[in-house]
């Protein structure tokens, strides 16, 4: 048996993953606060990530009711680009700043104009990616130019799931396809950039990580954690990775011509490449590296369940009643247009756009249709994806939904009649904390047995829901195209006053 761990943004999941069985054999939740203010802030406290991660695993095992000796080795995903930044004493310094965290927006425009000018290459030529305000350079030039008292007393840099591994076993190990979302890691050669980093500071008072590669171990399982874990000591901690890049293993997206959609805090789409795409006519994918020594190519938006969420609660309605309202409003929600961009918009990237509702008149004004409209404006906003990734000569069919939002049938047919592509819900709706489990049981048997097989464990774990598929609807992807269109027109025109 096998932990996978996912510290998402709202909260940690963690689930005892039966490989024998192939089947979840215990499963935990524990929350946490998010800290925000007007000007974009977005943070949370690490020790609040380790508290989840130990409350929901102690959850997760006594669901399972086995032995914890059972369990071979533990695999942690985590929200991509939060920084956590430790001191000589190995303690935090400051709160994580995270991958919604908008503040540094023009910090990061004004080091990308002064210290790439030409003669020099862009940043996103040398390092093979663009960056947006989500990546950890960002919040790293936020530091050093805001607290720079605090920048001086850092010793090492952390993603999260980097500081989950780091309690888990006292390792300072990064790998390489989370490192590939800091900003300042090379992804093709797959090294940190020295170039990046020398331009951000050349004295820098930190060192980096070493940098491992996602089938090597992150360590041992060290006898303090493994106390408050309630496991034994010892057994392996596997290399983890970034939130998308062990959903990708959890939703078998190991091998091209596959799609991923998360429909959780943030809104992702993703794909398997063997090569990197060139993205520097498409600025809005993020050429991620994945967890399998490939690329993984992904839009990201801003907003999704966060957006639905608060919309939900102002209208005072439960999940039930908002799967309801989808079903009892018609696309378009009578006329209600909703541009969802309550944290900003990272696609397109303009992170100070704000979100509006317009064509609302006293007839259409009711909950369900701006439940309608909410649900549609983030699924026309990451849908977008589809067809950016399509412009780099990749094709799809079909498309995995995971995340919160993926347990919502009426979202699920919504996304159908966008896309038009079938549309299934993963095994396992968080398929981080899966990939987690499943990245466990290759780093475990790849110490005993030589060449063990990813895509082996992947397809023998029936990663997909298969009483879950919808279909679009044909009447419905045509009055879909219309309204998609729509959007993003409305989108179109509203950008001058956001740049
Ligand atoms: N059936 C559902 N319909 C719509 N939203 C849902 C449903 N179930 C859960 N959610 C939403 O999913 C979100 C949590 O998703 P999750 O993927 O766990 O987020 P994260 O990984 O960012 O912490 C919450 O906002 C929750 O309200
Ligand atoms: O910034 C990104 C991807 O680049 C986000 O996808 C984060 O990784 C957060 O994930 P969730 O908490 O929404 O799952």
């Amino acid at each position: 048996m096998y932990l996978g761990i996912d510290c998402g943004t709202q909260g940690t999941k963690v689930l005892v993953w039966d490989a024998e069985r192939r089947s979840v054999a215990g499963a935990g939740y524990a929350g946490y606060h998010l800290y925000s203010d007007e000007h974009g802030k977005k943070e949370q406290h690490p020790a609040d990530w380790i508290d989840a991660m130990i409350n929901a695993t102690r959850q997760a095992l006594a669901q399972a009711a086995i032995s914890p000796s059972l369990i071979r080795g533990i695999g942690v995903s985590g929200q991509q680009h939060g920084l956590v930044l430790l001191d000589e004493c190995d303690r935090v310094i400051r709160p994580a700043k995270l991958w919604c965290d908008t503040g540094p927006a023009e910090l990061l425009a004004e080091f990308e104009r002064s210290r790439f000018t030409a003669p020099s290459a862009p940043l996103s030529d040398i390092i093979g990616i663009h960056v947006p305000v989500a990546f950890t350079l960002a919040k790293l030039l936020w530091v050093k130019a805001l607290e720079p008292e605090n920048y001086r007393k850092i010793r090492k840099i952390m993603l999260p799931h980097e500081y989950l591994n780091f309690y888990l076993t006292g390792e300072y190990r990064a790998e390489c396809s989370d490192a590939s979302g800091t900003g300042y890691f090379d992804t093709r050669r797959r090294c940190w950039s020295e170039e990046v980093l020398d331009r951000v500071d050349p004295l820098r008072p930190f060192s980096l990580p070493k940098l491992i590669r996602s089938a090597e171990p992150h360590g041992e399982l060290r006898p303090a954690a493994a106390a408050e874990m309630g496991l034994d000591a010892g057994i392996v901690v596997a290399s983890g990775g970034g939130d998308n890049m062990m959903s990708a293993i959890g939703t078998g997206n190991i091998s091209e011509g596959q799609l991923t959609m998360s429909l959780g805090t943030s809104g992702t789409l993703f794909t398997f490449t063997e090569r990197q795409i060139d993205s520097r006519l498409q600025p809005d994918i993020n050429a991620f590296c994945s967890a399998n020594d490939g690329w993984l190519p992904l839009v990201s938006t801003m907003n999704m369940t966060n957006a639905t969420t608060a919309f939900r609660q102002l209208l005072n309605k439960s999940l039930a009643e908002f799967e309801t309202a989808l079903s009892a409003s018609s696309p378009g929600a009578g006329g209600i247009s909703c541009l969802p961009y309550l944290n900003g918009a990272r696609l397109p990237n303009l992170p100070a756009a704000s979100a509006s509702l317009t064509g609302i008149t006293g007839h259409n004004l009711n909950a369900d249709n701006l439940l309608r409209a909410v649900v549609e404006g983030v699924s026309f906003n990451l849908c977008r994806g589809i067809d950016i990734l399509s412009r780099c000569d990749l094709r799809f069919t079909r498309l995995v939904v995971i995340g919160g939002g993926s347990n919502s049938e009426g979202w699920r047919q919504i996304i159908a009649n966008v896309s038009g592509l079938s549309v299934v819900k993963s095994l396992v709706t968080d398929a981080g904390a899966l990939g987690g489990a499943l990245q466990a049981h290759w780093c475990h048997l790849n110490q005993t047995v030589s060449g063990a097989c990813l895509g082996d464990i992947c397809s023998l774990s029936m990663l997909e829901d298969d009483s879950s598929i919808v279909e679009p609807r044909p009447e419905r992807y045509s009055r879909y195209r219309e309204l998609y269109l729509a959007y993003h027109q409305q989108v179109d025109n509203y950008k001058s006053q956001w740049s």
